[in-house]
């Protein structure tokens, strides 16, 4: 114990080291026991502190004491060592302990950690007395290292000054938990690249020490070298921030430097200040030089601080006779924005608050702001008071501004201010090192993908676009390729029997192969192949090849079939039900609608009727809403005894009565119409092998006698490439077949945008009458049903039925909307379909699966009130036959014509879809919203991402394939395990 009298001595010295000694005294004495010699200590502290902090740097300390004296003496206490550099007093008095403890103190303090419980968390190392946890076959060459690992703990124990706070983090670094936690699973298999199980003594930890790299094999050095690890390091790791920022970063949930560089700029600002004349009211961005920066005291209760900051924009464009007196054919011209931030209340007031805020502001300094201008009277003079300052401090940054390349902006996060977010990160990219990345280089070529060192810094200091875009390509694909690399590398864990893991293993080892022949298919799909009245396309017929494959299987299938309207998706699947059906087996196919239910039915009964030999023919059956009640029991009872073989039909199918003997494949039609949920209730009408209709014909399914139960296979198709769809087939357990070409003989749709006004429906009755004339159908597409008096401005189908069969004489009009009963709209199609009717007034009931191949033109009354996504499914409707077709969008006002001019110039689906998330905002990808706000930076964009999730899915495959366990890709195995544990959506 320290006597008051032998403290005071410390006073004398005035060194910081006796001050910070003595206020971590005073500070643990606190108030208690006050004798008189504590008393005289504290007075003698009290004015030491007094003078030490007059100085000037001190002002606020000293202001503290003028206003209070000392009797605030647990404030002046904290505030003391925070101004000599350290967090808090605690901070200071485990500093000053850590200083005076002597080495024999420390040997203590080692004695006293639990080494066994250190050793059990880092099996490869021993430490102190603690006995070696041997995990590892080979102990051989152990022993050196443990000498040198437990060498290297104590060096960084004794560096640390045997802080065991300092310990701690540490020992955190090395078993970091919830961001970086290592998977033990993941490390606990490693085998070395000859297929030898590593000696696990050498298995060394991501998060830290350098000197296992010395001890390591090669390989496992690779995978865990210091720079492999920079990523995860803790925040605090981070050179040239404060104890407080780190604080605020970690507060923010950036622990990691990974954390940190994975916050992506929202947009990149263009360098060029805007151009021309700036309006009042105009949000602007605009690089400047600080002019001038004061506090103005207005009143006791009023202040502000006005930053004066000094831009050049471009004015205008120079006339030829003009250039001569300019080099360039642009005048600069020089605008000042005026940045005020008003105070109120005495004490945000006072001159010396203000002048403390306005001095952060310095003359000459490189700024950027935004804001909303307001013009004032002198001009060239703007003023905001809502704004953002950030200054450009580093002098990559100021050059950025000079080299004209974009400037990152990050979004903010936790009420982190954007200049510390990149500021931080700029200090992050300085850690990096070339040697970062864990994909190997071949694959990064072969599949023109930026190396991750480049990535970081193409995307948080690009020099151009380009650059920032090939950057944000690479960090997509490594989101993608973790989540397939993680999905498939935790199936093969986790796959139950040795059959299934093989099976598993050859799809991972094999997936060039993942394609069964057509001579190998089973006869019956074979024969309705050969009825079929054209043969498939390339993508069509490498579709049933790759489910066949995937049917033969003994793990169920799930797949997505995506393809745009009309590209023949339809044979495809048909062809998958028929394989099963011929191995004894039954198909399921739901669709959303009655119609399209009755339609499949006719049109897959008309195909069969045409094979040869009836003795193979299947027994198919429909089963919809309509269906009597009697014909459905019927049916019902066909399926359970499996005399049905295929039920095509509504959500009728995945109802509790319905079941089946031995279902084996559902497909489900227009999948995004179905909820996950609906989908997922096939999944209850599981089949046992020993329930299969027929023992004859197995071909499809020799893998499969082994199997009691299994879920059936699931084919999802959708020709709507919306980001729900996408995002299940990424993260779902879903796979993806595209259909990329349409049938041969189509003729594109020429499509027109018109004004809905008296000229523009005068245009279209001509253009209707000239295709009525040529032998054409047309569909009239109607919003609503019935005229409603609250929306006056809407086209009815009934209420223009009599107009248009008054108008088009000679052509019998038909009539199909939702309220008609199913026999009623069969028949509407029905006429349609066969010619009896030529124009059919309907509402958004066909836009999806109808199929009328001679269906030659399209009108869509109120197209404003459809998505664009809609209208392209509606438009799909027409241009099914080798005939020329056109469609019209009418449009009620002026205004939506634009969005609407979009459809004249494009007919991919994908592009579509993408321009209606421009204009409509994304839907949220994890929840059920459909819509939401568009992100400045769309980090994930449908037409480029469908190709990086196609390519990051073969990447995974491809290194799986070389290593089922990964051994061979050690670094890719680490970086595996630090990443987050994969996330299913669901609705
Ligand atoms: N390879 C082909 N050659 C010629 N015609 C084809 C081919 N494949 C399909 N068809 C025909 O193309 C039309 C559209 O096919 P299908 O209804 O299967 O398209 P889809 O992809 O389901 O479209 P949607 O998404 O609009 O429902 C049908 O009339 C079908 O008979």
């Amino acid at each position: 114990m320290i006597a008051p009298s032998s403290a005071q001595s410390w006073l004398k010295g005035g060194s910081e080291s006796h001050l910070a000694r003595a206020i971590s005294l005073e500070f643990r004495w606190g108030r208690s026991k006050m004798m008189c010699s504590r008393m005289r200590f504290r007075n003698a502290l009290g004015s030491r502190l007094f003078r030490w902090c007059s100085r000037d740097k001190h002002t606020s300390v000293r202001k503290l004491l003028e206003v209070d004296g000392i009797s605030e003496r647990s404030k002046l206490l904290n505030k003391v060592p925070v101004l000599m550099g350290y967090s808090n007093t605690q901070y200071l008095m485990e500093q000053e302990r850590v200083r005076k403890e002597s080495a024999t103190e420390l040997i203590s303090v080692l004695k006293e950690i639990d080494f066994a419980e250190i050793s059990a968390k880092f099996p490869c190392i021993k430490i102190g007395d603690s006995s070696p946890i041997e995990l590892y076959d080979d102990s051989a060459g152990m022993e050196c290292k443990e000498t040198m690992l437990s060498g290297n703990l104590t060096n960084f124990i004794l560096e640390s000054g045997g802080n065991l706070e300092t310990n701690r983090e540490f020992a955190d670094k090395c078993h970091p938990s919830v961001d970086g936690e290592v998977c033990p699973e993941l490390l606990a298999d490693a085998t070395t690249a000859d297929g030898n199980v590593l000696d696990k003594s050498k298995r060394c930890l991501p998060g830290e020490p350098a000197f296992v790299t010395e001890a390591c094999p090669e390989s496992l050095a690779d995978a865990t070298s210091p720079d492999n690890n920079i990523l995860d390091k803790d925040i605090r790791s981070l050179p040239g921030t404060t104890s407080k920022q780190y604080r605020k970063l970690e507060d923010g949930g950036f622990h990691t430097i990974r954390k940190l560089l994975q916050h992506f700029p929202r947009t990149y600002a263009d360098l060029q200040n805007p151009q021309g004349l700036i309006e009042d009211g105009q949000y602007i961005m605009f690089f400047g030089t600080v002019i001038s920066s004061k506090g103005v005291r207005i009143r006791s209760t009023l202040g502000f601080v006005e930053v004066v900051v000094g831009c050049s924009i471009v004015e205008a464009k120079l006339s030829s006779s003009d250039v001569s007196c300019n080099s360039g054919a642009e005048q600069k011209q020089r605008i000042h924005l005026h940045l005020k931030k008003f105070f109120s209340g005495q004490r945000f007031s006072s001159q010396y608050f203000l002048n403390c805020i306005s001095s952060k502001h310095k003359e000459g300094d490189i700024v950027y702001v935004s804001g909303k201008v307001k013009k004032v009277l002198s001009s060239g003079h703007y003023d905001l008071k809502e704004y953002t300052i950030d200054k450009l401090e580093e002098e990559e940054q100021q050059s950025t501004l000079l080299d004209g390349k974009p400037y990152p902006i990050y979004p903010s996060k936790a009420g982190l201010e954007a200049r510390l977010l990149g500021q931080s990160i700029s200090r992050a990219l300085k850690m990096l090192t070339p040697d970062i990345d864990p994909i190997p280089p071949e694959v990064l070529t072969e599949f023109n993908l930026a190396n991750l060192f480049d990535a970081y810094m193409g995307i948080h200091k690009p020099k151009n676009r380009d650059e920032a875009d090939f950057a944000r390509r690479r960090l997509i694909f490594d989101d993608f390729f973790y989540l397939q690399l993680g999905r498939l590398f935790q199936m093969l864990e986790a796959v139950g029997t040795r059959v299934e893991k093989e099976e598993l293993l050859y799809k991972c080892e094999n997936h060039e192969l993942n394609a069964v022949g057509v001579d190998q298919w089973s006869p019956l799909a074979n024969k309705l192949l050969k009825a079929l009245p054209y043969s498939l396309t390339a993508s069509q017929l490498n579709a049933v090849k790759e489910i066949i494959w995937d049917l033969r299987r003994p793990v169920p299938m799930n797949r997505l079939l995506q393809g745009d309207v009309g590209c023949g998706k339809t044979i495809v699947a048909f062809l998958a039900c028929m394989e099963v059906v011929n191995s004894g087996f039954q198909a399921a196919f739901m669709v959303p609608t009655e119609i399209l239910a009755v339609q499949h039915y006719e049109h897959l009964t008309s195909l069969l009727e045409k094979l040869d030999g009836d003795e193979c023919k299947p027994n198919i059956a429909l089963l919809t809403g309509s269906t009597s009640t009697r014909e459905s029991r019927i049916i019902r009872n066909g399926l359970k005894t499996g005399e049905i073989s295929m039920v095509i039909g509504t959500h009728t199918l995945i109802a509790d009565k319905t079941d089946f003997s031995a279902l084996r494949i559902s497909v489900i039609d227009e999948q995004q119409r179905f909820g996950v949920i609906q989908r997922g209730r096939f999944n209850n009408k599981l089949y046992t092998s020993s329930s299969k209709l027929s023992d004859e014909n197995t071909s499809a399914d020799e893998a499969s006698d082994s199997e009691t139960f299994m879920a059936p296979h699931v084919l999802a198709m959708s020709a709507t490439p919306i980001p729900r769809t996408l995002a299940l087939a990424l993260y779902g357990d879903m796979s993806l077949t595209q259909i990329t070409d349409l049938p041969p003989g189509r003729q594109p749709i020429e499509t027109l945008a018109l004004e809905g006004n008296d000229a523009g429906f005068e245009t279209v009755f001509q253009m209707m009458r000239d295709e009525l004339m040529d032998g054409g159908k047309v569909y009239l597409v109607y919003p609503i049903i019935e005229e409603s008096e609250h929306l006056p401005q809407l086209h009815a189908a009934k209420a223009d039925f009599d107009s248009i069969k008054q108008k088009f004489e000679g052509y019998p009009c038909g009539l199909l909307h939702g309220r008609m009963k199913g026999a009623e709209k069969d028949e509407a199609l029905g006429s349609f379909r066969s010619g009896e009717t030529r124009i059919l007034l309907a509402t958004q009931v066909i836009e999806i699966g109808v199929d009328v191949p001679d269906a030659s033109m399209m009108i869509v009354m109120n197209a404003e009130r459809f998505g664009m996504s809609q209208l392209h499914q509606l438009r799909g409707r027409v241009g099914r036959g080798g005939k020329k077709s056109r469609c019209v969008f009418l449009s009620s006002t002026s205004s939506t014509l634009p969005r609407l001019k979009v459809l004249e110039n494009s007919s991919d689906g994908f592009h579509l879809a993408n321009a209606d998330l421009v204009m409509r905002g994304p839907g949220d990808l994890l929840g059920k919203k459909q819509s939401g706000h568009l992100p400045e930076f769309p980090i994930a964009r449908l037409e480029i991402d469908g190709s990086i999730l196609q390519e990051a899915h073969l990447v995974a495959l491809k290194i799986l394939g070389t290593s089922n366990d990964l051994s061979l890709f050690p670094r890719l195995k680490v970086e595996l395990s630090m990443r987050q544990p994969l996330c299913l959506l669901g609705d």
